[in-house]
This record gives structure tokens, sequence and C-alpha cells, in this order.
């Protein structure tokens, strides 16, 4: 009986490489809903077949990602920018997408009862870190040949419990709300890099790479993520102040202004960035628009 995750079945097929868990695998699902991509994902497997293109789905480590898309084993993959740099493959893989979510921070952080006041006070200590490859990179930058070196401590995870069990003297890990650091007693003294999430390629794709399937699926996704930045608005405004109107909502490209039936005005449509919608409103408000509707988007391309 030949399985799912063997050369035979997976030949031909486009692999798309997905989070097999933690912060990102919930997102990524919903993103794959939204682009149409239809699977069904058996208990404990860790690859599923797309039931409506030539293509599978690969649940790996998100840390193992980048390697698999560097290499061409998998023709596209999410997985978080800090993941990417960790793997230091960055001209082997191109970053095609920001996805707006799994947004951190990867910090020093320190003992708040501590004396360290900068990372530099760190250099001849012990650092615990999951990303030992970028903090090592990041502590010998900041010693000189004469000093003791910072030691690094690989750590897989609970980042946060390594100075209270004495591990080590301060950290590098990831904060989102901060609520891990501080409920451990942490505070940070220097941000190494800003991540979310990415759709990333090989740079140079695989002679099997099935290249439209990748382009369209792709598209899809982008669709996916810009009709989540944005809305539609929709308003009535005097002629006489259309051009104060459209300052307000220049949209993407340009708006669309058709006119109405009662002379002297205008009906515009245009894409506005969800997070201004509201200051957008208020402002259309004030220069008298009125019917101003907003309109959410399932998906689009733009
Ligand atoms: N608190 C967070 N908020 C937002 N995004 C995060 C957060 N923590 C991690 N991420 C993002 O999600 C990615 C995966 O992190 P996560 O902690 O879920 O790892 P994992 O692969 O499930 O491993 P493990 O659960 O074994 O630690 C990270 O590389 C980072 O890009
Ligand atoms: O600032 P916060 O919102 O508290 O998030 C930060 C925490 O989230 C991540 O860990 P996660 O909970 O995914 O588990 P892990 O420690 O097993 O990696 C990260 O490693 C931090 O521990």
């Amino acid at each position: 009986m030949s399985t799912l995750l063997s050369p035979e079945t997976l030949a031909g097929k486009m692999l798309f490489a997905i989070p097999k868990k933690g912060r990102l695998y919930e997102k990524c699902l919903e993103l794959l809903a939204g682009a149409d991509i239809q699977f069904k994902r058996a208990h404990r497997l860790d690859v599923a077949l797309v039931q409506n293109h030539p293509m599978a789905l690969v649940f790996l480590p998100a840390a193992d990602i980048p390697r698999f898309v560097a290499e061409g084993n998998v023709d596209l993959g999410i997985t978080g920018q800090d993941m990417v740099a960790e793997a230091g493959l960055s001209s082997e893989l191109t970053e095609e997408l920001e996805l707006g979510f799994g947004k951190c921070a990867l910090q020093v952080q320190v003992p708040e009862s501590s004396s360290f006041k900068e990372p530099k006070d760190l250099v001849g200590k012990k650092v615990a870190t999951s990303f030992d490859r970028l903090a090592g990179e990041y502590f010998s930058k900041l010693q000189s040949d004469e000093e003791k070196k910072t030691i690094i401590e690989y750590v897989g995870g609970s980042v946060e419990a390594a100075c209270a069990l004495g591990l080590a003297d301060g950290i590098v890990d990831l904060v989102e709300s901060g609520e891990t650091m501080r409920a451990c007693g942490l505070h940070p003294i220097a941000t190494l890099l800003t991540s979310q999430a990415v759709l990333i390629r090989p740079t140079t794709p695989h002679e099997r790479a099935d290249t439209a399937l990748t382009k369209l699926v792709t598209s899809r996704i982008r669709g996916v993520i810009a009709a989540a930045r944005y809305v539609l608005v929709e308003y009535n405004v005097q002629k006489s102040t259309l051009d104060k109107a459209l300052q307000i909502t220049p949209g993407r490209r340009a708006p669309t202004v058709s006119p109405l039936d009662d002379q002297g005005w205008n009906a515009v449509s245009v894409m506005v960035l969800r997070k201004e919608v509201a200051n957008v409103m208020d402002s259309l408000e004030e220069i008298g628009a009125c019917d101003i509707f907003v309109v959410q988007l399932a998906n689009c391309r733009i």
C-alpha cells in the first residue's frame, strides 16, 4: 500500500509548506480557505493532498520551512521572518509577500532585578535562546577580541524560564504582548529584529516546479491579504466639495466617481485601508459627504 507521504504520491504535485502547529497554524488555515485551497488533513498526517489543484500541503515545523524552501524541496512556504533570518538562507529564498499576522519582535531580555542595562553588559555572560545563530552573531559584534565571549545556550522553548532556573543571565526570545516576559520578571533591553509571517519561494525554482500554479496560489493569497487590509467606501458628495473629498479618499489608483441623478451630486466608490476607515468617515462627514457606506471585501485582486 502506498502512503501519502511518499515520492510516488507527491510526484507532479506543487508542494506548499505550512507550519504544522503553533502561532501561525490557525491563520494559515484561514488563508488557505480564503484562497479556496481545499484539503482534508488526516489525523497525525503531515501531508494533505489538495482536492481542487494538483498540489499537496506539507505540514512542517516553522523553523524548518526556510531550509525546505531554499533547497527547492517545496515550491512555496509560510513561516516567520524571524525563522528566515535564523536560517541564514536569505539569498536562496525570495520573500514573496508579507502576510500581516504573526507579528512579534526578537528581543534581548534580562531579569528586572538584574543590573544589566544594555546588551553590552551581557558580554562574557550566558544568554539562552532558540535563535542561537542570530544571538551568536549579535553578541559577537558587541564583544572585542580581548573580552570573554558571551556563551549562547540553545534551548528549544520556554526560553523565559532560563534566568529563573539559573541557566542564563539573559535571554533572546520573541515578544508580542509582553505578557510572558513580564510574568517571568524580565524586561527588554534591545530588539534584534521585528517579524511577521511571510510567503516564501525558492529564489531558483526547482526544475519540477509548476510555476504557473505557484503564481496562481501566490496571487490568490495576495488577494486574501489585500481584502483583509482594505474596505470599499461608498458615499455621495456635492460636486463643489468633490476635490476635498478626493483628497481624503485618493484610493489606491484612483476613486470611481459617477454622476448621481440628483444634479450637483456625485457618487464615489473607493478603497480605503481598514485601519484608517473610521478617521476617513469622520473627515468625509465634516466636509458634508453623506450616505457613507463601508463594504467588507471577501476577496479581491488588486
Ligand atoms: N507571541 C507571538 N505572537 C505572534 N507571533 C509569534 C509569537 N510567537 C511566535 N510567533 C511567530 O510564530 C512562529 C512560530 O512560533 P511558535 O512559538 O508557534 O513555534 P512552533 O514552531 O510552534 O514551536 P514550539 O511550539 O515548539 O515553540 C515564530 O517563528 C514567529 O514568527
Ligand atoms: O509576548 P507574548 O504575547 O507573551 O508572546 C511571547 C511568547 O510567545 C512565544 O512562545 P509560545 O507561546 O508560542 O510558546 P513557546 O515558548 O513554546 O515557543 C514566544 O516564544 C514567547 O514565549
